[in-house]
């Protein structure tokens, strides 16, 4: 990636500087990478996402955290033009909605222009083509498909020299990812870990100013947990500004620069990590949903605590789709 003036590339200055913002719930940032403004989905009667306004600090590691249902994913669909506000603008009339990435207003977007604006995100259950190659994964992800201009498609050495292109950086991605030697396997024969692992490279092949991240740490073994861990942290260091959906609170205030937290579809606290998951909303907000357990006052929202809610909540989820 090309090195941009404007990024800040010394986290602890970052960070100093995120310790001087008012933690509440849609807080100005010094230099917002996403701006959301208005943003409400509605499912039936039922409000899943309003977001009065939002915004993502460049080249920060800015976790989105909340309880089971709280509209986190339905939140990344939104922006990242997967699903469309109930209260979209339309070309004539319609709602308020209105969210720009990087500058540039978003909020008439495809997820395909969301991608080529610089935004591109992950699932949750992952989205590998398990009859496809590890490589042809990677090449799917690519922005400079030579198919797609029309000119670039009929001249042969055109095509060819970016599919070469296309192929260095797989590899390249591929091989910092430990996934080099599975290049040729199919990528439905990877374990979980791998995939999600596939998954972040893939994301990684338009060299996007921002990952949207959902839930990486779902489904990875131990052993894979620090080397995830390592590669967000250093495309950060890179220039990657990443957004990040997790349940899993050690991942959180281990990587994290900033949290926001989501409950009932609004964001009801953010703040740096060591302060918002001890903040009376958001243990509130967690308790709401398991008014049986008794976790105490002190440190309601210790790790163990926290996981052992989303592992309950998330065993509870399985057993209603079966
Ligand atoms: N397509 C849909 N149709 C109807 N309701 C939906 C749909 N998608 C999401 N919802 C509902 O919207 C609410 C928010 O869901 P969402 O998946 O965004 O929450 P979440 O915070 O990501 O939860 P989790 O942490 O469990 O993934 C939930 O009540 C969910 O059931």
């Amino acid at each position: 990636m090309s090195r941009d003036p404007n990024y800040p590339y010394d986290r602890e200055a970052l960070r100093a500087t995120l310790r001087t913002i008012e933690q509440t719930p849609g807080v100005a940032k010094p230099d917002p990478i996403l701006t959301v403004h208005d943003v409400e989905r509605r499912f039936g009667g039922m409000t899943a996402v309003s977001v009065d306004h939002l915004e993502v600090q460049r080249g920060a590691i800015t976790a989105l955290i909340g309880p089971n249902g709280a509209g986190k994913t339905t939140f990344f669909n939104l922006i990242t033009g997967f699903d469309q506000p109930s209260n979209a603008q339309k070309l004539f009339g319609g709602g308020d909605a209105r969210w720009s990435f990087n500058g540039r207003d978003l909020r008439r977007t495809s997820a395909s222009h969301a991608a080529r604006a610089g935004m591109v995100r992950t699932f949750q259950l992952t989205k590998a083509l398990s009859r496809m190659t590890v490589l042809e994964n990677m090449l799917i992800g690519a922005a400079n498909q030579p198919g797609e201009n029309l000119f670039v498609g009929l001249i042969k050495p055109l095509w060819a020299a970016r599919e070469r292109e296309n192929i260095e950086r797989a590899e390249e991605l591929l091989s910092r990812f430990k996934l080099d030697a599975k290049k040729n396997d199919m990528a439905g024969d990877l374990s979980g870990g791998q995939k999600k692992l596939l998954e972040m490279a893939r994301a990684l092949m338009s060299d996007p100013a921002m990952v949207m991240l959902d839930e990486p740490m779902a489904g990875v073994n131990p052993a894979l947990t620090q080397s995830l861990l390592d590669h967000i942290q250093a495309l950060r260091d890179e220039g990657t500004t990443v957004l990040f959906v997790e349940h899993d609170m050690h991942m959180v205030r281990h990587i994290s620069d900033w949290v926001v937290v989501m409950a009932q579809g609004e964001i009801i606290a953010e703040g740096l990590p060591e302060d918002v998951m001890h903040s009376a909303a958001v243990v509130d907000a967690y308790l709401g949903a398991h008014h049986d357990k008794d976790l105490g006052d002190d440190d309601a929202l210790t790790t163990g605590v926290v996981r052992a809610i989303a592992t309950e909540a998330a065993a509870e989820a399985g057993e209603e789709t079966r």
